[in-house]
């Protein structure tokens, strides 16, 4: 295993911080710390990078225990949300820096090195340029750059995606996990947006208040999620109770069906091209459904339809596998 957090603990006061971490990480994974604001993401990065030092608990990399090394002695690198670059050197110093710090190496190889990784993330050309001239997807390769080439074993980065526009956002998400791919590097992600979290990640841990609540693959926490809390933080789910029990229902997995003498009726349509989204009511209960190409978009306001649900997610309250109260 090349990271292991074993325990982790560290509180700042009796409600914040992370609690009874436990996190193996494989060589060339794409983990993905995902949750809302306040619940430990970057607490958990930092201590990884050591910027902080737990309370209780272990951290090995390659079987080593690193629990109280020095940032600077640890196979680590960290991308941050403010790309933390030297605004008075040019691109090409920049990720020279870091060669040199970290890998020891001499002034011309060192440049040689960050030339490399300067075309890696296709800001050949750019060498010479001023920081402050760069915008801030460039400058955020940059940053990629500069961590890279420190050649670190694990690289952490704290949300830094959530600083740029909507359009350099998803070619940027693009171009990180290609280059993760391409490079095997392993990486440790933080990010509060689940789109981000589902399209990139080989798994996910899901934290709510300093714990991870849920590990696992993409597919295995949005079709399995193990409480009401993921299965409302990744994706939507509607809650109707049917024949006596309380289930968890994803908006796609509902599919409707016209009839004069329907239980529902179509209070809202949201036409998205793609799908359409549709919110429908019956007496007591309100559902969101969604549902895909144009033969499903052909439903008027008004409309009473009955429903019929192809998968359920669990069963609520039950304090089983789902929905651990
Ligand atoms: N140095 C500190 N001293 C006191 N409290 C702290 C400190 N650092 C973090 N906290 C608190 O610990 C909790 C977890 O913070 P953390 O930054 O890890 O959350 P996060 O999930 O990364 O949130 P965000 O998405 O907002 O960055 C928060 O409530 C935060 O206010």
């Amino acid at each position: 295993m090349l990271l292991e957090l074993k325990g982790i603990t560290k509180l700042f006061d009796k409600d914040n911080g992370v609690r009874d971490f436990n996190l193996t990480v494989a060589e060339g994974e794409f983990i993905t710390l995902l949750g809302p604001s306040g619940c430990g993401k970057t607490t958990t990065l930092n201590l990884i990078g050591g910027f902080l030092q737990p309370d209780r608990g272990g951290i090995w990399i390659e079987g080593r225990d690193i629990t109280h090394l020095p940032p600077e002695k640890r196979p680590v690198s960290t991308v941050f949300q403010s790309y933390a670059l030297f605004p008075h050197l040019n691109v090409l110093e920049n990720v020279a820096y870091g060669i040199r710090f970290y890998r020891k190496e001499k002034k011309k190889q060192a440049l040689s090195l960050a030339r490399e990784y300067i075309n890696i993330v296709r800001l050949g050309g750019y060498e010479k340029s001023k920081i402050g001239n760069l915008s801030g997807g460039q400058q955020q390769r940059v940053a990629l750059a500069r961590a890279m080439a420190t050649n670190p074993r694990i690289m952490l980065l704290d949300e830094p995606l959530s600083n740029l526009d909507a359009s350099l956002r998803h070619s940027l998400r693009e171009e990180l996990k290609s280059l993760q791919r391409q490079l095997g590097i392993t990486m440790i992600f933080v990010t509060h947006d689940q789109s981000e979290a589902l399209s990139l990640s080989d798994r996910i841990v899901v934290m709510d208040k300093g714990y991870a609540i849920q590990i696992g693959t993409p597919r295995e926490i949005y079709f399995y999620p193990i409480s009401d809390y993921v299965a409302g933080f990744i994706g939507k789910s509607n809650i109707l109770t049917r024949a006596g029990e309380t289930i968890m229902v994803r908006p796609e997995d509902i599919k409707m069906a016209k009839n004069a003498q329907g239980d529902y009726t179509i209070s809202s349509i949201t036409f998205m091209g793609q799908h359409t989204e549709y919110i429908i009511s019956a007496e007591d209960t309100t559902l969101e459904v969604v549902a895909l190409g144009k033969e499903n978009s052909k439903f008027m306001q008004g409309d009473r339809v009955n429903v019929t649900i192809t998968h359920q997610l669990g069963q609520t309250g039950q304090g089983d596998r789902f929905f651990v109260p």
